[in-house]
């Protein structure tokens, strides 16, 4: 059979409200509107024997070990579950930052999850498929069928599609990686503490634009404080978006330190990424539409 190819794109929460922390693991539980970017990696898979994985791409390096890469433990989960599958020979081009609050990992991992299933047949929400994200992370879950959505729980509950409208949006990452277990630290909360903040709004299926800004915002991402103490640079990137003419909205993702901002329309938005790259020449900084 010949190559399979799938894009692993870029997760960002809109929202991420923390509603506590679970008795059972210590995990937080989050509400949590999920969008995805048209920035991606690329995972391909030659099917054959044995499983293996060779990776490529300007942050190849940052990824970290290849055994421990979230692609092969993934695929080692699925196949514990399911020992006659065929794998094969993956191929990840790797091109998002990592430990950025983006999930390319997560989206990596859920990315060989999909080619698998292809490959093998099975249905994206074959109870073993659902395990082996389960079992990768708490963000894998969400990535399997990339699409905007709302996240509950420690990030294992997914909603419905909810057909969102494109939003004109600049993704920027000042280049400092974060990890997400010390942000969830600094928030500080006690195993099985709950908080009652504002409460967050339900998100409609098929809203436009104008429609989703106001949704979200009053809601908030509640670890951009935190990750603000472990990397204050996410308040200099959020600064300089507000400053840009047309931005609607700035706000961190997931455990940082990316932050996005939401555009009138997508001249404002390249228009902005410009001025970003030429004030920042070191952060990355991409031009996109989340849905
Ligand atoms: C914060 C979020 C928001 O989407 O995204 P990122 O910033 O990672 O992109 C996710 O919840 C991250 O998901 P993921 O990165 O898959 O987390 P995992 O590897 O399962 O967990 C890493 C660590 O984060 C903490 N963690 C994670 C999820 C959660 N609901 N509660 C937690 O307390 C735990 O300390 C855990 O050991
Ligand atoms: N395919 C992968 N891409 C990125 N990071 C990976 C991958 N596999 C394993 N990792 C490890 O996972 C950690 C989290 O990476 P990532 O998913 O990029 O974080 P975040 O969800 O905060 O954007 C990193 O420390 C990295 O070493």
């Amino acid at each position: 059979m010949s190559r399979l190819t799938t894009r692993a794109p870029a997760k960002i929460n809109l929202t991420l409200h923390v509603l506590g922390r679970r008795p059972e693991d210590g995990y937080h539980v989050l509400e949590s509107l999920v969008a995805f970017a048209d920035v991606a990696d690329t995972l391909s898979l030659d099917p054959g024997p044995g499983l293996t994985l060779d990776i490529s791409g300007p942050t190849a390096g940052p990824a970290g070990p290849l055994d421990d890469n979230l692609v092969l433990r993934a695929a080692r989960h699925l196949l514990a579950g399911l020992p006659d599958l065929t794998a094969g020979a993956f191929h990840l081009h790797k091109e998002l930052p990592v430990a950025a609050g983006i999930g390319g990992g997560s989206s990596d991992a859920a990315a060989a999850l999909r080619l698998l299933a292809e490959r093998n047949g099975l249905p994206l929400d074959h109870p073993a498929i659902m395990a082996a994200a389960r079992a990768t992370g708490a963000d894998v879950p969400v990535c399997l069928d990339p699409r905007a959505r709302m996240m509950t729980g420690a990030g294992e509950a997914v909603g419905p599609v909810l057909n969102l409208a494109a939003l004109p949006a600049v993704l920027v990452n000042p280049g400092v990686p974060v990890a997400t277990a010390p942000v969830f630290k600094a928030l500080g909360l006690a195993i099985g503490q709950s908080l009652d903040g504002e409460k967050h709004p339900s998100i409609a299926a098929g809203l436009d634009a104008d429609s989703v800004l106001a949704a979200i915002t009053p809601a908030r991402n509640d670890l951009e404080k935190p990750a603000l103490t472990v990397a204050p640079v996410v308040g200099d990137a959020l600064e300089l978006l507000r400053a840009q003419p047309g931005c609607r909205l700035a706000r961190m993702s997931g455990s940082g330190a990316t932050v996005f901002a939401l555009f009138t329309d997508g001249e404002c938005a390249e228009t902005a990424t410009r001025a970003v790259r030429s004030a920042q020449p070191g952060w990355w900084v991409e031009p996109t539409h989340l849905a």
